[in-house]
């Protein structure tokens, strides 16, 4: 199913889940229908988040401007929502600053070629990059076993 506006993605999403009806904002969802919540077109959305497609990580901080990451604010959702979102995250969130600092820590990151980092990007199910990515990674130090 292909829908016309992004918002109205936002609330098939909550309305499909409840299975409750077929026509949905004048599109006919037939029962079974797997729906997909297109996160990419919300993110980018003027009417969902301020000025959306300017970097401003402050967006996140604080209690007004907080969002739920536990799934009862599908702006934005990253362990995704329901009953079937990521039994993980608690650990994720926990963890993923170690893990990148980790990374950081113990290897050297260098580029393959001289061309910086190509974030264009490719939307499948997920958005990619359209370009991976490739480095060349040097342990800071001796590792020991
Ligand atoms: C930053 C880290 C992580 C992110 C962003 C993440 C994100 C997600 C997302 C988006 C889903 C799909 C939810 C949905 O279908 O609505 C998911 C599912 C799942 N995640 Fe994670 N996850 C993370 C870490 C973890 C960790 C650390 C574990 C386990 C130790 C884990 C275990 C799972 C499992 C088992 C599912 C399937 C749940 C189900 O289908 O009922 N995740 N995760």
């Amino acid at each position: 199913m292909t829908t016309h506006n992004h918002i109205d993605n936002f609330w098939v999403f909550a309305l499909v889940s409840k299975c409750t009806q077929e026509n949905i904002d004048g599109y006919h969802v037939p029962e079974g229908t797997t729906a997909m919540v297109n996160m990419w077109a919300i993110a980018r959305d003027p009417e969902v988040w301020r000025d959306p497609l300017e970097f401003m990580p402050e967006r996140f901080m604080g209690e007004e401007n907080e969002f739920s990451i536990f799934g009862s604010d599908l702006r934005l959702a990253p362990f995704g929502a329901g009953r079937r979102s990521c039994p993980g995250k608690n650990l994720g969130l926990t963890t993923v600053t170690f893990w990148v600092a980790k990374l950081l820590h113990e290897f050297e990151w260098l580029p393959l070629d001289d061309g910086g980092v190509d974030l264009t990007e490719l939307l499948r199910l997920s958005c990619e990059m359209a370009n991976p990515l490739t480095v060349q990674v040097r342990p800071r130090r001796e590792l020991s076993c």
